[in-house]
């Protein structure tokens, strides 16, 4: 806005007292006034400026308690947002399974969602009891939504349609993943299917300061792919996983890995076995069986072999594990290196807004800030820079 008209009404109003000493020369006065009036202005822009700057502050700090993208964004509702990035669908020999509708980037936030129930993974009374107990207090959506799951092993002489405790029971024990502390059912995520070590493109964590699950896209995933996620620890053989996935979920896994030719197996196989084994190498800097240099070297040979196998998960932990060695050996700029690249997968498995981003930011500011720093002796260990070749 500017103050022109101003300046023709502080003009009339100096002829009035043109005579008077005191008073300022026309040209002055009007350049008084405009000047006053600019000021007037600038205030209240300012005032305006502050009060707005407030409300933006109170929003966003709403906002910031709440699940973040639903928050603000486009979609009514989870389930509208689901639908924008991947369709249930039947697959043969699969039941139902999740299909990406579009490309989605690794690091994406694919489903964020709150359990159903939660129970504790140990309880006093009978799982079915507890199941049933927790059904009871559910909304009718709720209790559809649940009912709606696959499951397997229901015991050969229960009916269905009679003993609905049992149905809930296999349904449970079918769906449940874990939820911090507890074990829940996310009818959302449930529909994620299984694949092995390279396979899988998606991971899901529990959030706790928030209480929900989030699935993020590990890798690229491309319009039309399955988005599956693992069940169960992948560095181990092809038969053992097998052997697991059939017993606990009730099914023979032919995912593209434990689909590969058996000389490619095998060699699948000995790197996931390494993997395994190269973990517990590494935990035995713990123990001091080991130094922090041959630990950093483990991690490492670790990150080597993922990218061979191309598993990609628990990235963000294994870098926090060796910035924990760093800084515990006063390496600087080691803590700073492995912390940046903790920071850098945590935010695609667990999310950039994460608690584990922000603290991993924290120690690339400042890594003597690490509460492992000066544990150990004093050691150059290194940083990832091979990881970058
Ligand atoms: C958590 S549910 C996943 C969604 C399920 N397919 C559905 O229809 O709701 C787990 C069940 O899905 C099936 N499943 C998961 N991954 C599979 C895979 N790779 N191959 C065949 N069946 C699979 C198994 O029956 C398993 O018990």
């Amino acid at each position: 806005m500017s103050p022109q008209p101003s300046t023709s009404t502080t003009t009339k109003s100096s002829r009035k007292t043109g005579s008077d000493k005191k008073t300022l020369k026309p040209a002055q006065r009007a350049k008084t006034k405009v000047s006053w009036l600019h000021w007037q202005w600038q205030l209240i822009s300012l005032v305006a400026l502050v009060a707005g700057l407030l409300v933006y502050y109170y929003q966003s700090s709403a906002e910031s308690t709440q699940p973040q993208p639903y928050a603000s964004t486009q979609f009514q509702s989870p389930e509208e947002r689901d639908a924008s990035i991947f369709t249930v669908q039947d697959l043969r020999g699969k039941g139902k399974g999740m299909i990406a509708i579009r490309d989605i980037k690794q690091g994406e936030l694919i489903i964020r969602e709150r359990p159903l129930f939660v129970v504790p993974p140990q309880i006093s009374v009978s799982p079915t009891t507890l199941i049933a107990q927790n059904l009871q207090r559910l909304s009718p959506a709720g209790y559809e939504s649940f009912f709606n799951l696959s499951y397997v092993h229901l015991p050969e002489n229960v009916d269905p349609d009679v003993d609905i405790n049992e149905v809930a029971l296999a349904i449970f024990q079918t769906n449940a993943v874990s939820a911090g502390n507890d074990v829940g059912i996310f009818p959302r995520m449930a529909r994620l299917n299984h694949g092995c070590s390279s396979a899988f493109n998606s991971v899901y964590m529990w959030r706790e300061k928030e209480g929900v699950l989030a699935v993020h896209a590990l890798k690229d995933i491309k319009k039309g792919e399955e988005l599956l996620t693992t069940y169960t620890n992948m560095k181990r053989p092809r038969n053992q996983r097998r052997q697991y996935l059939q017993q606990q979920y009730g099914f023979y896994c032919t995912c593209s890995v434990c689909s590969l030719p058996d000389a490619e197996s095998n060699a699948s196989d000995h790197r996931l076995s390494s993997m395994s084994d190269l973990y517990t190498k590494f935990s035995s800097w713990n123990s001091r069986s080991i130094d922090g240099l041959e630990a950093i070297d483990v991690v490492q040979a670790i990150w080597d072999l993922g990218n061979q196998e191309g598993y990609w998960s628990e990235r963000g932990q294994l870098a926090a594990d060796a910035a924990f060695v760093a800084a515990a050996h006063e390496d600087a700029v080691a803590t700073k290196e492995w912390s940046r690249l903790a920071a850098e997968w945590f935010g695609i498995e667990l999310g950039s807004d994460s608690e584990q981003v922000m603290q991993m930011k924290g120690f690339v500011a400042q890594p003597m800030g690490h509460p492992a720093w000066g544990t150990r002796q004093v050691a150059e260990v290194g940083g990832p820079k091979r990881l970058f070749q």
